[in-house]
């Protein structure tokens, strides 16, 4: 062609994109636009690489000398072959555990020129997961990376000395003294639990109704007044700004990484609901900020108890206390107090929905935790004012197994994932190289028949001490392990054996859902598709 004479018109190519961007202008910039975005996802991409690559060559070289090792041989599963597979996000599960039995103990991806390598098998998770080695304890940025905004450097998200020095202060917050203040509360949040339950469930209501809402309305209480010491019947304004804003935010978040396109930065940066996620945020800094000034003023009233540095051990009511005391700073108390709430929060809520459930499906279970309960609150030496103390906690030992058990077959954090920057030596022939993100599948584990035998049937007897010193101690990690595993295991378990044992205490629990209606879908935390429908029928107590 003649471009020198050049005739739009004769060019047919040219016409019908002519006419039909004449037709319709804002096709073309749509498409314009989808380009610069594609575009610019490269250039990212691109960069990262270049960035994260410089990073590899630097720990590299801090590690030469490393063996020459199997891991070139290790077969790698085939990305699009993983993704048809997992199409469905109902039958993932299942489709992981097919993987799992298929493929041995690793399974490695690459993903964008990343490596991912899942170790299903106790001996290796113990490898990964016990080691001390700060190389071996960082967070995949990857994964973790949409948390920064949220809770910033805090425990959940920094690595390092700064990890290390913070995680040394924080666990004075879970010692026995503390956990024994937070008893009290835990108390009087599950008679406020159980006081909006009886409300809910009238009597001679037959009907069957979803109560997630009210179990999560309570996990925030408790949160709320263990981390911040915000007492809902005390501050009542600032009370209905954070449970407002912390649902809306969880919310937000849910549909953020349910909606594929938002986690992509751009996409979501522009949306309105990163507006209303932010100006939450705000919203929640606010009263976190108020309740700072509140704590300080508090201390400073009574001087006696500004102890400061590594005296704050035992004379602290709530973290914020314990976090002032420590001399932290606005910013990472901030931080911290935001990482506690998510963290702590929403687990335990819905591990106590999933634990109400499997109660209400194993009625011979639930009877036999009924009369443990029972035992327990009608003796006046453990229990005056149906007030359960931590020594009254710690003798329910039948529920705890039905807990623990509920919690194996639905581990609400369902892998736990880090990102080497030291090599991992698995034998004389295997060394998993720097860069490699580590996927320990929590969920796959305990689901593997060799540890725990039928697997899909709820069997609290396998957590007799007896049968639980038989196994593996890494088959079984609802709270992961080792020097990153979760701070607030006892807490947790403290709660959430008070919650459910007041409700145990008043109700007798029913539900007309079947475990196959309704799946359990891993999404940020494994969730159900739904809530679940009980019936609660008031005892005569
Ligand atoms: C049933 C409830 C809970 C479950 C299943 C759970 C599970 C976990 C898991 C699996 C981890 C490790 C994550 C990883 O290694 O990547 C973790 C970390 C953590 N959890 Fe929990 N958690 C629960 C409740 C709580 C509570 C109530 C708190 C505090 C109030 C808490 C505070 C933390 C913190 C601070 C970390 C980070 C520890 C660190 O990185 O050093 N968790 N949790």
């Amino acid at each position: 062609m003649d471009f020198n004479h050049f005739n739009p018109e004769e060019c047919i190519w040219y016409q019908e994109f002519y006419f039909q961007s004449n037709k319709s202008p804002e096709k073309a910039v749509v498409t314009a636009i989808l380009l610069l975005l594609l575009l610019f996802i490269v250039v990212q991409l691109a960069v990262k690489k270049f960035i994260f690559g410089k990073e590899k060559s630097r720990l590299s070289k801090k590690y030469i000398g490393a063996k020459i090792n199997q891991w070139d041989k290790l077969p790698r599963f085939p990305l699009l072959k993983l993704i048809w597979l997992c199409r469905d996000q109902k039958s993932v599960l299942e489709t992981g555990r097919r993987l799992a039995g298929e493929n041995g103990p690793f399974l490695r991806v690459t993903v964008l020129g990343e490596e991912y390598l899942l170790l299903n098998n106790p001996d290796l998770a113990e490898k990964i997961l016990s080691s001390r080695d700060f190389g071996h304890i960082i967070k995949p940025p990857q994964l973790y990376e949409p948390l920064f905004d949220l809770i910033g450097h805090g425990l959940l998200t920094s690595n390092g000395e700064a990890w290390h020095s913070k995680r040394k202060i924080m666990t004075k917050a879970f010692t026995y003294p503390a956990l024994k203040r937070y008893t009290k509360i835990y108390n009087k949040c599950a008679k406020r639990t159980v006081a909006q339950l009886t409300q809910k469930f009238r009597k001679d209501d037959k009907e069957y109704h979803q109560i997630n809402a009210i179990i999560q309305t309570g996990g925030i209480e408790i949160i709320s007044e263990t981390v911040l010491g915000l007492d809902v019947t005390q501050h009542k304004e600032d009370a209905k700004i954070m449970f407002t804003s912390v649902n809306r935010w969880k919310e937000i978040t849910f549909q953020r990484f349910g909606t594929g396109w938002l986690v992509v930065p751009l996409f979501w940066r522009w949306s309105s609901l990163a507006r209303e996620y932010y100006r939450r945020l705000g919203d929640i800094d606010n009263v976190i900020k108020r309740m700072i000034k509140r704590c300080r003023d508090e201390l400073t009233d009574q001087p006696e108890l500004k102890l400061g540095g590594n005296n704050a051990n035992d004379s602290f009511d709530n973290m914020m206390q314990l976090m002032i005391k420590s001399d932290f700073s606005e910013l990472i108390i901030l931080d911290e107090v935001k990482t506690m709430i998510m963290a702590g929060y929403e687990t335990v809520s819905a591990t106590i929905h999933v634990f109400l459930f499997m109660l209400a499906l194993h009625q011979t279970h639930q009877a036999s935790c009924r009369e443990e309960v029972d035992r327990i609150f009608d003796d006046p030496a453990n229990c005056a004012n149906e007030e359960l103390t931590m020594e009254a906690l710690s003798e329910m030992k039948y529920l705890e197994r039905c807990l623990l058990e509920s919690m194996r077959m639905f581990p609400i954090v369902f892998i736990t994932a880090r990102k080497l920057e030291a090599p991992l030596n698995i034998d004389d022939n295997l060394e998993i190289p720097i860069g490699t993100t580590v996927v320990v599948p929590n969920i796959l584990l305990h689901k593997s028949p060799i540890h725990f035998p039928q697997p899909d049937e709820f069997q609290p007897d396998r957590f007799l001490p007896e049968n639980c010193a038989k196994r593996h101690a890494y088959t079984y990690l609802p709270f992961s392990a080792g020097p990153r595993g979760c701070l607030g295991i006892k807490f947790s378990l403290l709660e959430a054996k008070t919650i459910v044992a007041h409700i145990l205490r008043n109700f007798e629990i029913y539900t007309n859902d079947k475990i196959d209606d309704v799946p359990m879908i891993p999404s940020i935390l494994l969730r159900p598709q739904r809530d679940f429908y009980f019936r609660l029928e008031k005892r005569n107590i």
